[in-house]
């Protein structure tokens, strides 16, 4: 089913453009990896769906309504830095307070799981461990869709398989996920779609199984040769 659809959209920052004309349908049941090198647009396109930032032209639909209320209960999005005054377990009963059906004893499991301390306070947290907390926080929410945004990229590459497997064990089939990434030889076997941007423009938007059947190769082969055919035009 479709739940958010993104139309002809644009972002420019004063007069740089940074994503041009944008088409996304994005349906329920499906893990999407949103690929793309540095200063793609990744960010902005997510900064976007959650309604952090207003679209210079085209518009974004949540079940068929504009950006607003129910999107913001309903898509599980935390921003960088967004917890950082707070002690681990002040996050955990925010999330409790402001989220209908967060699931505040699995989040206190999977922290302890994860030797996080709840005393501890965010700001002090190592990298790695800040984003393990993310994670656990976005994944323990009730949400139609999930938005990760780098997840992996300050975990070492011990925990990046662990953390592969926790979200695979707490993805709720009936949602969407969308995980931005360039780390993608690890992440790759999470996805069901692929969609790469480039310069602000979707190069790709296909199936990831029926990808790598026609390409016989994996999605970060498929991502190379996608972005270096662009840079020879
Ligand atoms: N607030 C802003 N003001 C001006 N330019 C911005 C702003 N936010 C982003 N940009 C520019 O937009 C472009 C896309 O940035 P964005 O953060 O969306 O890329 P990204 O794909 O997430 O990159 P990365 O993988 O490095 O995080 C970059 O050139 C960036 O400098």
């Amino acid at each position: 089913m479709k739940i958010l659809e993104i139309k002809k959209l644009s972002k420019n920052f004063h007069n740089k453009e940074v994503l041009n004309d944008i088409n996304i349908e994005i349906e329920s049941g499906k893990i999407y990896g949103l690929l793309g090198v540095n200063a793609s647009g990744k960010t902005t396109l997510i900064g976007l769906i959650n309604n952090l930032l207003i679209p210079t032209r085209g518009e974004i639909l949540f079940n068929g309504e504009r950006l607003g209320t129910k999107s913001k209960e309903r898509i599980a999005y935390l921003p960088e830095n967004s917890l950082f005054m707070m002690r681990v377990l002040e996050s955990v009963k925010w999330h409790q307070y402001f989220f209908e059906g967060f699931k505040f004893d699995r989040a206190i499991e999977l922290l302890e799981k994860y030797e996080i301390s709840l005393k501890d306070r965010v700001s002090t947290l190592s990298r790695g461990t800040y984003e393990k907390l993310i994670l656990i926080l976005t994944l323990c929410r009730d949400a139609d869709i999930y938005v990760l945004d780098e997840p992996l990229s300050g975990v070492d590459i011990i925990a990046r398989e662990e953390l592969i497997d926790l979200i695979l064990d707490n993805y709720n089939p009936n949602s969407a996920m969308i995980i931005s990434t360039h780390i993608i030889s690890e992440v790759e076997r999470l996805f069901d779609h692929v969609i790469i941007i480039n310069k602000g423009k979707v190069l790709l938007d296909e199936n990831a199984d029926a990808l790598r059947e026609k390409q016989d190769t994996s999605i970060e082969n498929i991502f190379k040769e996608v972005i270096q055919h662009e840079e020879v035009i």
